[in-house]
């Protein structure tokens, strides 16, 4: 087994050129290519490389498509695991894992596809624990799901993958960022204790996968997928996309479509020679929920100018109420760069600290997100307009993001009737929302793009 010095430096930030990095980049986008393209790569002053205009780009213009280098499932607890890990189908409750007893999920199909040959043989080679247990219970029981996947080892899964790429496709990932983190150990680690013969002691297959795993968990996007009914999360390294640094308002926008094509334009007009950016947070979140996901998924303290503000641009995404009797003002942080500021209410002055404000905060994350889990649309525009404004201020990110869910609700799960009112309060909760956007100057995002295209 690596020690923790060797696996840390393998971690670290490799060096290899941005020259050589592009090339390597060059190479993966084959005829999504561009002859001249508007980007370039180049060390960035944010951090490591990054992806800069090699000429003005408009608002709303294409900057780049790339297709995954490689996707795998997210294997989230929770999510259906029975869902082809090839052709991501949705498969049937029983007896969906492979025929040749690797215990992935897959369809017959792609049981039998070149795709899968290569994984289906390497997860045999490590004999997965899982087999012991279909193997105790051969005659499935009706209406009983007799198979269960194991989340940890399906994880493992695009990792796997990695290994199978070409000497090119793989010298891109090894160029990847890798961030250090205990957590990737770990999540080696578990996924080993479901195999039989997992290769523990090889140490030059261990330091890989360490550093892949690392790659992974620092670049990959959870892109969604949908084939036919079924929608799904892919987890798909599309390097490009991950080589652009975040800014919480970025310039630039990504969608992915059907989980297998990631395509990025211009949310403003960006000017020649500056930093293309792209956000790895949601748009909508306060600076401390935006500060707070960074430091523990990315590991960085953002330091772009809305972090910088207080008041977020105007928007007061942070605010709650004032805890002093009687007092009826909002209370926003004090302090930027710290995850634990103090917190001053704008009429009164009086001074809160952090932990008072974080219980407040939760609170009111709690009680609208078990309203959203467990309300029908009518109820939730009622709970919204009439009961919220008793005990969170209109302005604060987690009202905002119950309003962008009635929204989805209304426009995209089937189309029950809804009365001339409550259509109504949608479109007022649109216009609130690209309110915010506006003032967050945000321009051409995504959310703008859905939110106005998906309510016509
Ligand atoms: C997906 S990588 C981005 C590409 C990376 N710059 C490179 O050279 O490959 C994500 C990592 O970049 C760094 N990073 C990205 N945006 C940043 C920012 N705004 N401030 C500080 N570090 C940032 C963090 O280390 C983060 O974990």
């Amino acid at each position: 087994m690596a020690s923790t010095a060797n696996m840390l430096a393998h971690m670290a930030p490799n060096n290899t050129t941005p020259e050589e990095l592009a090339r390597l980049i060059d190479v993966h986008l084959g005829d999504l290519r561009e002859p001249s393209p508007n980007w370039t790569l180049a060390v960035s002053p944010v951090s490591g490389r990054g992806v800069f205009a090699t000429r003005h780009i408009a608002a709303g213009e294409l900057i780049f498509r790339e297709r995954a280098l490689v996707v795998g499932p997210t294997a989230r607890k929770g999510s259906p695991m029975n869902t082809c890990v090839c052709c991501h189908r949705l498969l049937p409750v029983q007896q969906f894992l492979c025929p040749h007893r690797c215990t992935l999920p897959v369809c017959p199909g792609c049981a039998e596809s070149p795709a899968h040959r290569d994984e289906c043989a390497h997860f045999q080679r490590w004999q997965p624990k899982d087999l012991d247990v279909t193997e105790e219970q051969p005659q499935p029981q009706p209406q009983q799901p007799t198979e269960s996947v194991n989340p940890l080892s399906l994880r493992i899964l695009t990792a796997v993958r990695v290994f199978y790429l070409s000497p090119e496709q793989r010298a891109l990932v090894d160029a990847m960022q890798a961030n250090a983190e205990r957590g990737y150990r770990q999540e080696i680690i578990k996924a080993a204790q479901c195999f039989r013969k997992f290769p523990t002691t090889d140490r030059a297959f261990m330091d890989q996968l360490f550093r892949i795993v690392g790659v992974l968990n620092t670049n990959a996007f959870e892109a969604p997928c949908r084939v036919g009914e079924h929608e799904t999360l892919l987890r798909g390294l599309f390097p490009l996309t991950a080589i652009m640094n975040h800014e919480c308002t970025p310039n630039a926008s990504h969608y992915f479509d059907n989980g297998r094509l990631a395509v990025v334009r211009a949310a403003r007009d960006i000017p020649e020679g500056a930093e293309i950016t792209t956000t790895y947070t949601k748009i909508l979140w306060s600076n401390l929920t935006r500060g707070i996901f960074l430091k523990m998924t990315k590991h960085f303290m953002c330091d772009c100018a809305r972090c910088n503000d207080n008041t977020e641009n105007g928007t007061y995404l942070s605010a709650l109420f004032c805890r002093e009797q009687g007092c009826k003002g909002i209370v926003i942080p004090v302090q930027t760069k710290t995850l634990q500021p103090d917190w001053r209410c704008l009429s009164c002055e009086n001074v809160f600290p952090h932990a008072k404000m974080a219980r407040y905060q939760d609170f009111a994350l709690n009680t609208i997100n078990n309203r959203i889990n467990s309300s029908s649309v009518p109820d939730m525009i009622h709970f919204i307009n009439e009961l919220c404004p008793r005990f969170c201020p209109p302005s604060n990110y987690v009202l905002i993001e119950a309003k962008l869910n009635v929204i989805w609700r209304m426009t995209r799960f089937g189309a029950p009737e809804y009365t001339e009112e409550e259509l109504v309060h949608r479109d007022r909760y649109r216009e609130d929302i690209l309110a915010i956007l506006h003032k967050l100057g945000a321009g051409e995002c995504t959310l703008k793009k859905l939110i106005t295209e998906e309510i016509q």
